[in-house]
């Protein structure tokens, strides 16, 4: 089982725009059109399905937040700031 991130490791690891939220890592990426924001939404959760591991994922109308903690370990880790870094480059 992996280990969590302490918050100085999060804070160091976290990809542009990403930033701790209890025991989660968030960012929130803002968009003109409501379904480019269902369009990154779904490739968001394509790349997730791939590699197991599930973000929560908020659409609002003009902007979507991702959500990502490793619930079996109970915390942030490896993977959680890894998958962080490829849905920034989907955006
Ligand atoms: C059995 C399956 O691999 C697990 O339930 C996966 C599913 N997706 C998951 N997603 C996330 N974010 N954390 C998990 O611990 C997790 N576990």
């Amino acid at each position: 089982m992996a280990d969590t991130l302490s918050d100085d490791e999060v804070d160091d690891r976290a990809p542009d725009g990403w930033s701790r939220d209890g025991e989660a890592i968030v960012r929130t990426y803002g968009f003109d059109e409501y379904l480019d924001g269902v369009d990154f939404a779904n490739d968001v959760a394509e790349l997730a399905d791939e590699e197991v591991h599930h973000p929560e994922i908020t659409i609002r109308f003009d902007e979507v937040e991702v959500q990502l903690t490793s619930h079996e370990e109970g915390g942030v880790t490896e993977q959680d700031v890894e998958m962080a870094e490829q849905f920034n480059d989907q955006y």
